[in-house]
C-alpha cells in the first residue's frame, strides 16, 4: 500500500512566483536527495524526515486543514517528486474537491513529472543554474535537459506553466545566457505564463547591477521576466 512522508501542511501567502501574495495550503513532503546551498527546508531534507502516512490519512489531513478562500493547494518539498505518485494521488484527491493544484519542483526527473503533472493545473518549471550546488558540475546538463523535458509536458498538457530560476551572487551571466537561449528554442513567450528571476535571500545574495543584467539576458525572449524576491521572508510568515 502507498504510504507518503508529510514534513508539514500549513496555511500562509505565497511568497514565490507569479501567484505571489495568494492564500496558499503549503502540503510539504519529506526528502531531498539534492544540496542546493541557498536551501531554505533543510529540516525536510532527510527522507525520513517527516512523518508517514496513509493515503487516506493524508488526504483527511488536507481536507481538514483547507480554509476557505484557498487560492491553491501548493505541493513543495524536499522535493515532491521523490514521492511522485503520492503526489499524484494527493493532487487528484485535492482536484476532485474543486481547489486548484500547484507543483513546486526542481524537475529533476521528466518520467515523475508526467505521472503527476496530468492532476497539477499550475506548475512552476525550475531551472538550477551550474551555481547552484543543486547536482556536481558534470551532473548539471542531464539536469537541464530534464527540466526542459518537463517544461515541454507541462506546456503540452496546457497547463498554466512559468519558468523560475534562482539567482545567487555566483550567477553567471555567460551560461545564464545559454540556459534562457535553450528554454526559449523549446517554448515561446506565448506558453508561459511568466518568467521569474528569483533572488537568493540573506547571505549569496546577487547585487541590482546583476539582476538587472540577467533580466535584460531574458527581456529579448519574454516581456513577462519578473525579479520578484521570496515574499514570505519579508512579512515575516513560514
Ligand atoms: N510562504 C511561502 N511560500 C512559498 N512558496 C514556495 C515555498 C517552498 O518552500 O517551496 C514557500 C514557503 O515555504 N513559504
Ligand atoms: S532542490 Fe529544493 S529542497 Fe532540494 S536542496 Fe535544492 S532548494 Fe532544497
Ligand atoms: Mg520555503
Amino acid at each position: 500500500m502507498l504510504n507518503v512522508r508529510l514534513y508539514e501542511i500549513f496555511t500562509s501567502i505565497e511568497g514565490e512566483g507569479v501567484l505571489f501574495g495568494t492564500k496558499t495550503l503549503f502540503v510539504r513532503l519529506a526528502g531531498c536527495p539534492f544540496g542546493c546551498y541557498y536551501c531554505d527546508t533543510e529540516e525536510a531534507l532527510p527522507a525520513d524526515s517527516g512523518e508517514e502516512h496513509t493515503m487516506e490519512e493524508a488526504c483527511r489531513m488536507i481536507d481538514d486543514a483547507i480554509q476557505p478562500n484557498t487560492y491553491k493547494v501548493n505541493f513543495t518539498g524536499g522535493e515532491p517528486l521523490v514521492q511522485h505518485e503520492a503526489v499524484a494521488g494527493m493532487a487528484r484527491h485535492v482536484q476532485s474537491s474543486g481547489v486548484p493544484t500547484y507543483l513546486e519542483s526542481s524537475c529533476y526527473d521528466a518520467d515523475r513529472f508526467r505521472t503527476v503533472i496530468p492532476h497539477i493545473d499550475i506548475v512552476k518549471v525550475e531551472f538550477k543554474t551550474a551555481d547552484s550546488a543543486f547536482v556536481e558540475e558534470g551532473q548539471h546538463p542531464r539536469i537541464v535537459r530534464s527540466a526542459t523535458e518537463c517544461l515541454r509536458a507541462a506546456v503540452d498538457l496546457g497547463r498554466e506553466t512559468y519558468i523560475k530560476v534562482v539567482a545567487g551572487e555566483g550567477t553567471k551571466p555567460g551560461p545564464f545566457a545559454e540556459l534562457v537561449g535553450g528554454i526559449f528554442s523549446e517554448v515561446s513567450n506565448d506558453d508561459i505564463s511568466g518568467f521569474v528571476i528569483q533572488p537568493v535571500t540573506g547571505p549569496g545574495a546577487p547585487t541590482l547591477d546583476a539582476l538587472l543584467e540577467l533580466h535584460d539576458i531574458v527581456r529579448p525572449y519574454s516581456n513577462k521576466v519578473r525579479v520578484i524576491p521570496q515574499l514570505h521572508k519579508a512579512i515575516g510568515a513560514p
